[in-house]
């Protein structure tokens, strides 16, 4: 094991690989599907079932958040029969007691409860982590300003910690916001928008939302619940008032973390299969086929029923840059990894916003590829990777489980590779180190 730079004396050794990696392998349920519909059961009329929900830290801050602001949650083992796990939600009555959010470092959690706090009468105070502090919160405060709410800032104007507090509840109509810095500004008014009086209309100002299939992912799983919904025209949306209707929803496996694991057989010229990819989704790791194609993989999906497939990616003798590589959001430190180990160059574009993720995604995965030999670069929208990197050094991980993951991928084609902080993984998959090694090293 390498040495760790002063301040960090420990790290996990990622695996390297000296045969194809070749096997089958399954991830669990996507952070985005579930937190919405943890949301959106705590605001429906009655009890719902969320089965297969995602077990992990941004999930269970979620159910703790929703617990605090008066939602009952039971957590039920092989519902059904079925053999999966499961929660059931009761939804939300509120004390007039103050209580307090801790959001961890999760998006969802920091950008879609504020709306649903205000829903109902009283004070609710919202934190998080340190890392959680520096991320935009800005447009979300505004938004709830222009609608009549009452917000507190304890920090940095437009960032964590901050108190959100509705006398009357919301009554919503119409509001304009700028969602150039996040998607999760729009989905977090438009979660709660069914249960302001009013509905809501909402109009995003700039001229990008980032990730806007996460925009599209909220519509739906509004719309699949009976609630009406509508995008008159481009970066507006509204969303009429009315009851949500309990349910019971299975959650689809999270496509954005099955990205290491597939580019575990493209790095290695191996051969990875995972069944159970959906054959239709919202999510954005939706774009996965084509991405390894489009770096020299070859990607076959063999549906096996109505709703899903066997996805199997068989990695090439020698990874190609496809140049380009626009818009990826959440998948970028993924992609980046199968670009760190291209002969050419890549240049990720539309993805400037990834400076308010986790960490600095772009300052991170720059610093990180140089460390290890390659030569990358920042550009206003996004960066460069120019040259492949060389050697095995620590990879730090910046509390981000995506800096982390990156470096689980490079490991397995550069030996000495150690991730400095394996651990923050648990954010959205708390078992990736035995599930990476019983992939990578069988
Ligand atoms: O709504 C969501 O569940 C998410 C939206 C995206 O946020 P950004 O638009 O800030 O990239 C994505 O990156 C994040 O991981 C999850
Ligand atoms: C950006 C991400 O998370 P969050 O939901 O915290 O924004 C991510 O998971 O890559």
């Amino acid at each position: 094991m390498n040495e760790t730079p002063q301040g960090h004396p420990t790290g996990w050794p990622a695996p390297s690989a000296d045969s194809p990696v070749v096997g089958e392998v399954t991830v669990p349920a996507s952070k985005s599907l579930t937190n919405r519909y943890l949301l959106l059961a705590a605001l429906a009329e009655a009890p719902s079932v969320v089965v297969n929900p995602l077990a992990s830290r941004d999930s269970a801050l979620m159910l703790s958040a929703l617990h605090a602001l008066g939602a009952q949650v039971e957590a039920i083992t092989d519902w059904e029969g079925s053999g999966e796990d499961a929660v059931r939600v009761t939804p939300l009555t509120r004390g007039s007691e103050p209580v307090t959010v801790d959001c961890g470092l999760a998006g969802t959690v920091m950008r879609f409860l504020p709306a649903v706090a205000a829903l109902s009468p009283g004070r609710v105070q919202f934190d998080g982590d340190p890392e959680a502090k520096v991320r935009p919160m800005g447009a979300v405060l505004e938004g709830l300003r222009a609608l009549g709410v009452r917000i507190t800032e304890g920090g940095t104007p437009g960032h964590l910690p901050f108190t959100v507090d509705s006398a009357q509840g919301l009554e919503g109509g119409e509001v304009t916001i700028d969602a150039s810095q996040s998607s999760q500004f729009v989905s977090g008014l438009l979660l709660a928008a069914p249960r302001m009086s009013a509905g809501l209309t909402l109009h995003h100002s700039g001229t990008q939302v980032p990730s806007l299939e996460h925009v599209e992912m909220t519509l739906k799983v509004l719309a699949d619940l009976g609630v009406e919904v509508s995008s008159p025209t481009p970066f507006t949306w509204r969303v009429e008032p009315g009851p949500i209707p309990p349910f019971t929803v299975r959650v689809e496996p999270d496509l954005s973390n099955a990205g290491p694991f597939l580019c575990a057989a493209a790095v290695t010229g191996g051969g990875v299969t995972m069944p159970g990819w959906p054959l239709e989704s919202t999510q954005i790791g939706r774009r996965w086929p084509q991405l390894l194609t489009d770096f020299g993989c070859q990607v076959t999906l063999t549906p096996t029923s109505e709703m899903s497939g066997s996805l199997t990616v068989k990695g090439p003798e020698r990874l190609t840059s496809p140049g380009t590589v626009d818009g990826t959001a959440e998948l970028t430190p993924t992609v980046a990894a199968l670009a760190a180990l291209c002969s050419e160059e890549t240049k990720f574009t539309s993805v400037g916003h990834l400076r308010g993720h986790e960490t600095n995604r772009i300052a991170a995965l720059v610093n990180e590829v140089r460390r290890l030999g390659g030569a990358a670069e920042e550009t206003d929208d996004g960066f460069r990777l120019l040259s492949r990197v060389k050697r095995g050094d620590v990879v730090l991980s910046y509390a981000d489980h995506r800096m982390a993951t990156f470096g689980a991928v490079l490991g397995l084609a550069i030996p000495g590779v150690v991730v400095e902080d394996i651990g923050s993984t648990a954010k959205t998959m708390p078992d990736f180190p035995d599930r990476w090694s019983a992939l990578v090293e069988a």
